[in-house]
């Protein structure tokens, strides 16, 4: 199948003809230069006006198979996926049994044969891990490695996070760390909280609970470790600006997520329960101090931490609701409404999910529309907005914490040359699962 897009205009505002041929970006020529039948194109979509985007990595998401396939599977995570405009997603260690020994990555690729979109699968680290055998698979990275216990209680000490980030670096792999000291934890905090559900509930202890001082100082404990034994360390959801500073400075590469991105403490009254995860939402001002780093580029990647839980399981008190936010179909939505109201370049948005995510994580062929990569390519349409509803998203769990807010969806999302999601005209048409490990 040969696939020619004219007149598209690319991220940085040049206008091109881009010729994909099988899974492949063959030719990425000035406007007007490629016509259909030189080109021998079997389909031609006109692009004026639209823009074409190289598909998003998603660095970090929890697709909960196997174990928790009530909340999310590869099949519907997918989906979500490419609805939103991701390509490839990166799935994190913490489902039943947990991803920390080289039988389990094995069953957990199996599960991800069911998946639309390409895929990574990271190796974790617990007390039963077995390295060896987790090595001898193609692991995306290792982690999220857990300094404090989040969903799935994966939390390690000390001794043994600076033996697995030695063994990363042994194996040139990057160390991807969910940075919290639970002894900076302020238990005195939730002790007082309400005892409302759902959306109800006083959520605002589990700020107070999880502080901001446990994060920066879990984050300068990993690049300590990280320093001693010359590993590439990536510090997971940073939620604070003195968290992005300090892995900045010491050469270490971030990721902030969507909601630390779009969402405060100030939104947690219309939230409730379903806006508790870990690291929780922060202060505006601190809120504010993310937006900056990722607009002037100081943050690195923006990924999701998609961490699904039903409803009925949110609808909880504070203290026994599961942390976690779905966000994978959303985070390109959002990011693409900020180009829309101009505190976001659409370059840089290209860089924060796509191109530099290929980067630190050494992904090749992806991230760029570039002649010669895969055709990871999607359409949007800069000038339709609408208001995200969770009733039209495709995750399992059927909620999100940004309701009602204007995003920007895309028309048609590739996976290398094959149509993954395809809104124009009527309704929406999902494609087959194509999806791949992008390490095998
Ligand atoms: N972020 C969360 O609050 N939850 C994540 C786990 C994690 O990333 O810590 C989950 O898997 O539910
Ligand atoms: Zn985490
Ligand atoms: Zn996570």
């Amino acid at each position: 199948m040969t696939t020619l897009f004219t007149n598209a205009t690319l991220a940085d505002g040049r206008v091109r003809d881009v010729l994909v041929e099988g899974e492949t970006i063959a030719r990425v020529a000035d406007a007007g230069t490629l016509d259909t039948a030189d080109a021998d194109a079997d389909e031609t979509v006109d692009c004026d006006g639209y823009h074409l985007l190289p598909g998003a990595i998603d660095a970090h998401v929890h697709f909960r198979e196997p174990g928790f396939a009530h909340k999310e599977d590869w099949h519907t995570g997918s989906r979500s996926a490419a609805a939103g405009g991701v390509t490839t997603v990166v799935d994190q260690p913490n489902t039943d049994p947990p991803t920390v020994t080289g039988e389990a990555v094995d069953e957990k690729a199996t599960l991800a044969g069911k998946s639309l979109v390409d895929f990574g699968i990271n190796g974790g680290v617990t007390e039963e891990w077995a390295p060896d055998s987790l090595f001898e698979r193609p692991i995306f990275a290792l982690g999220e490695v857990f300094l404090a216990d989040s969903t799935g209680d994966m939390g390690i000490e000390a001794d043994l996070f600076a033996d697995a980030v030695a063994r990363a670096a042994a194996e040139d792999t990057v160390v991807t760390v969910h940075a919290e000291d639970a002894g900076l934890f302020d238990r005195a905090a939730l002790e007082g909280a309400g005892d409302g559900t759902g959306r109800d509930a006083d959520v605002d202890a589990w700020s107070a609970f999880r502080t901001a001082e446990a994060e920066a100082a879990a984050v300068d404990r990993a690049l300590e470790v990280g320093a001693d034994s010359e590993a590439a360390i990536h510090i997971a959801h940073t939620s604070t600006p003195e968290g992005i500073d300090a892995a900045g400075a010491a050469g270490a590469t971030c990721e902030v997520t969507p909601h630390h991105l779009f969402l405060s403490r100030e939104n947690l009254d219309d939230l409730g329960t379903f806006g508790r995860m870990n690291p929780p939402l922060r202060s505006e001002q601190r809120r504010e101090a993310v937006f900056e780093r990722v607009a002037d580029g100081t943050v690195d990647i923006v990924a999701t931490d998609h961490a699904p839980h039903t409803r009925a399981e949110k609808d909880a008190t504070v203290r026994d609701a599961p942390s976690g936010v779905p966000g994978v179909e959303t985070m390109l939505p959002l990011l693409l409404q900020e180009v829309r109201t101009g505190t976001l370049t659409l370059e840089r948005v290209r860089d924060l999910v796509a191109a530099t995510p290929a980067e630190i994580f050494d992904v090749a062929g992806k991230g760029r529309v570039d002649e010669g990569n895969d055709a990871d390519l999607v359409l949007v349409d800069l000038d339709d907005a609408r208001e995200i509803r969770g009733d039209d998203l495709h995750s399992k769990c059927g909620w999100t914490p940004f309701e009602g807010r204007e995003a920007v969806f895309p028309e048609l999302t590739l996976v290398r040359g094959h149509v993954a999601y395809d809104a124009r005209g009527d309704g929406e048409r999902f494609g087959d699962a194509v999806g791949e490990n992008v390490r095998a």
